[in-house]
């Protein structure tokens, strides 16, 4: 058990109800000081109602949240002050240049950063002097992450950073949070992303339907499948599930849509039996593919989805 002292952000018990609707269902959180913690889950989990309560933009319905052993409701200002983030859309004035939004932001803060610091640290020097109008959408937004960072802050939450960039904007933004992370700064991250929580994240929780469901680094959780290997499996007439699971080497088997997924131990064990299998019972492979255990599978392994279910349409 972590101290509180050690702890940038305690979470027992919080639950936020819309009318019907359960967005967020009793999730306990402790986000240690210099770490980054990544709230993975899909469409509508609940990853943005939690961080909206506990950037204070959102009151809970019950539960208890204190932030660098602070309370919204005792300790406002002091929490702004020491928290930056940034939302998945940030509204921007387009005819104002990269510096001088940089050096609106930065006169809001007492202690701010200083503008050049903020620009080289989100790799916008070239784009200094051009308008907000003008940049792609990956510059945006590292504008809105300089934005977030203007106050200097202890904490520093990101919803979906990435969301809808190409790979190399993606990639640049990973550069800056690791840059963050090296400072010794807390970073609270959400995303669907699970190349992203993997690459950023010292740990995790896995939230579906307002609950955590997974929670640790990303090894300790890829870990909890117990499988060396991930076998994917398609054909027709489709493979029957109680005959692939007592196979040697087979730890557990799942359909999802027309595939089949096992997770094996020993691949060079289980392949063959597999294979064995398709054609005693002759029928036709359509796809046979093997992977490492991901994120994505334990998410399939504890819930029958796929966290990219849903994401599938910005990915295209
Ligand atoms: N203001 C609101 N009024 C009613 N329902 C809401 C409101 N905000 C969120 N919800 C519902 O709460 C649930 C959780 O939504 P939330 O935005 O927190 O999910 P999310 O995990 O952040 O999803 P996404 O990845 O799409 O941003 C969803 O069912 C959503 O429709």
């Amino acid at each position: 058990m972590t101290p509180s002292e050690d702890l940038a952000i305690e979470v027992k018990n919080l639950v936020k109800r819309f009318g019907d609707v359960v967005a967020v269902d009793g999730i306990d959180l402790d986000i240690r000081r210099g770490e980054c913690m990544g709230l993975l889950g899909p469409n509508g989990a609940g990853k943005t109602t939690t961080v909206e309560i506990l950037e204070g933009l959102q009151e809970p319905t019950s539960g208890q949240v204190r932030i660098l052993g602070l309370d919204w409701k005792k300790n406002a200002v002091e929490l702004r002050r020491r928290m930056g983030l940034t939302l998945q859309e940030t509204r921007l004035v387009e005819q104002l240049t990269v510096e001088e939004t940089v050096r609106l932001f930065a006169s809001f803060y007492p202690r701010a950063l200083p503008i050049d610091e903020l620009i080289g640290l989100v790799q916008l020097g070239e784009k200094r002097h051009a308008r907000v109008g003008k940049l792609s959408g990956g510059q945006r937004q590292r504008l809105a992450l300089a934005l977030g960072l203007a106050g200097d802050p202890d904490l520093l939450f990101l919803d979906e950073p990435t969301t809808g960039l190409d790979p190399q904007s993606r990639r640049a933004l990973w550069d800056v949070v690791a840059e963050l992370k090296s400072r010794g700064r807390t970073v609270v991250l959400t995303t669907h992303y699970m190349d992203e929580a993997e690459v950023l994240c010292d740990r995790l929780v896995i939230i579906d339907r307002g609950r955590v469901i997974a929670r640790g680094t990303p090894p300790e959780i890829v870990a909890t499948l117990g499988a060396e290997q991930v076998i994917e499996l398609e054909a027709e007439p489709a493979l029957d599930l109680e005959r692939l699971r007592p196979l040697p080497a087979v730890v557990s088997a799942q359909r999802h849509a027309d595939r089949v997924s096992l997770r094996v131990k020993e691949l060079h064990v289980a392949l063959p039996a597999v294979l064995r299998e398709v054609e005693g019972v002759g029928v036709q492979l359509r796809h046979l593919s093997t992977h490492r255990p991901t994120l994505d599978d334990v998410f399939v392994g504890l819930t029958g989805r796929s966290l990219r279910e849903g994401t599938a349409q910005e990915a295209a």
